[in-house]
Order: C-alpha cells, then structure tokens, then sequence
C-alpha cells in the first residue's frame, strides 16, 4: 500500500469521528425559501448512506451543505471532523479538493483527456504526488485496467462512470458524495456502478453518501434518510426498494 495523504496522526483521530456531522443545520434561500429546515444528520465511516425524497425536498442542498458547496444559513457542518463554517473560502476550497470526491450523473469527465489522465487530475491539481500502483490498483478495481489511453467517448455510459468513480477516490477523500449517479445509465449499467459503490465501501471502508430518486439505488445503502420539505421524515436501515417505493408514493412521489 503507498503512504496516505494525511499525517498519520490525523488519520488516526480521524477514524474514530464521523465521517459527516450536520447539527440544526437550515438554508434559506433568497426569496424565502427554506431549503433545509433545521437538519441534523450523522454518517459514520465506512458507511453508505442514500438521500430520498420528492423533488423540491431539499435532498441537493443537503448534499451541497454537507460538501461545502453552499453554506448553511445556520447550524454546523463537520466533515472529516473540520467544521465547514469556520474555515475561509479558500481552506474550504482546499478541503473539497483534498478530502472529497464528487460523482454526478453527468460523469464530468473532461474529454480530450485520456481515462488515466481524467482519473489522476485531481492529483496533479492538488500537486500531490502520484501514486502509479494505486492509480492502477483504482482502475482495474473498477473495471477499466485495460482502456487507459481511451478517451471519454470511447467508453460506455457505466464505463464513463466507473472511471469517475476512480476520479473521486483517487485522492483517498474522506467522504464520497454522489448525485443520481445512476440517473443517465441503463438498468444493467446501474446495477454494475452501485455493485461497485457498495464493494468499495466494504472493501476500502469509503464513506459514500447519494442522492438518488431510485429505490433500487437507494436499496443498495445501509441506511436511506428520506426528506419532505426541507426536513428528514424518516431513517430507514436497510429498508427494500419496495419499502421506499412505497414510502415516496406516500409522499407523493413515484
Ligand atoms: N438557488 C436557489 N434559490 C432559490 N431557491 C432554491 C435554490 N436552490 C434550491 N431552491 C429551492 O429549495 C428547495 C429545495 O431544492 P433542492 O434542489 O435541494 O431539492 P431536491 O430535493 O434536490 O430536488 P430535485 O429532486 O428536483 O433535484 C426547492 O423548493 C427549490 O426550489
């Protein structure tokens, strides 16, 4: 194994918090409206935590919060044990980049690079050294150890995925937030980049958190929170995707 990117002191407090804590935490936007309304939510490490909700429930704040995207108008957000609201932009900038991978249903995967040179950009953004065994390891983990001269295009929509998922581990982050990363894949497609979420949480201890509209997804998460206007109504363990089928319908959505 290389050496991890943090002091192994660090590492080591770090371990024993979680890996996301939001406490009371609300945003109101311009015009009103309360996005998120008064949130308290912990994730602990190593787990995979999915987002449900009706659209409009505030399921993107929270993960936009939660990531240090947007600010809270009040309460506190931790992340790896920092909190979020204390540090200046460019710290928070710096925490993005070093301790939290993004996945988006849109793949962001800058076209005229290579898979190899998409998956190790975050590394030469953040002047990191660059790790050849892990990068490796990272892409024939997920599946892709043998196209890494191929360009976005060359590769199917779950590859394009999987090759963003290796983007957002390749720093070894903290957390792993996803938005609907199963939105724009087939059936078949999905079911392959969540087996691969759930395997990298169970073999790398990666804490993910994803928002998804998709009981199936959501299904695949050891604990599913699911929200209504602004507020999380209900935390579910390992609930079937028919349960929260049903739960959305409930809240009338589905
Ligand atoms: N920048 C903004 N300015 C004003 N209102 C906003 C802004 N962003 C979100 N909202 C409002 O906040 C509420 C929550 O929005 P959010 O995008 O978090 O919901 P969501 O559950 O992610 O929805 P969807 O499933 O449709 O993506 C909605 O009423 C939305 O219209």
């Amino acid at each position: 194994m290389s050496a991890p990117l943090t002091a192994p002191g660090a590492r080591r407090a770090e371990q024993s918090e979680p890996a996301v804590v939001l406490r009371s935490v609300s945003k109101l936007h311009p015009g009103g409206v309360r996005a998120l309304d008064d949130v308290s939510l912990t994730v602990r490490r190593g787990t995979f935590l999915a987002v449900m909700g009706p659209s409009g429930s505030g399921k993107s704040t929270l993960l936009h919060c939660a990531a240090g995207l947007d600010t809270p108008t009040s309460g506190e957000v931790l992340l790896a044990g920092q909190e979020i609201g204390r540090l200046d932009e460019a710290r928070r900038t710096e925490l993005r980049r070093d301790r939290i991978g993004f996945v988006f249903q849109s793949y962001n995967l800058l076209p005229a690079l290579t898979v190899a040179d998409n998956v190790t950009l975050p590394l030469r953004l953040a002047g990191a050294p660059l790790d050849r065994d892990w990068v490796q390891h990272l892409l024939d983990r997920v599946g892709l150890g043998q196209h890494l001269d191929r360009r976005p295009a060359e590769l199917s929509g779950g590859q394009q995925q999987r090759a963003a998922i290796a983007r957002a581990l390749v720093a070894r982050p903290a957390v792993v937030f996803a938005d609907e990363p199963t939105g724009a894949l087939d059936r078949a497609s999905a079911a392959g980049v969540l087996g691969l979420l759930r395997e990298l949480v169970d073999e790398l201890q990666q804490t993910v958190v994803m928002v998804t509209h998709d009981p199936a997804a959501a299904a695949e998460a050891d604990r599913t929170v699911v929200m209504a206007d602004g507020r999380i109504v209900d935390t579910l363990d390992w609930p079937t995707a028919s349960a929260l089928a049903a739960r959305l319908v409930a809240l009338g959505e589905g």
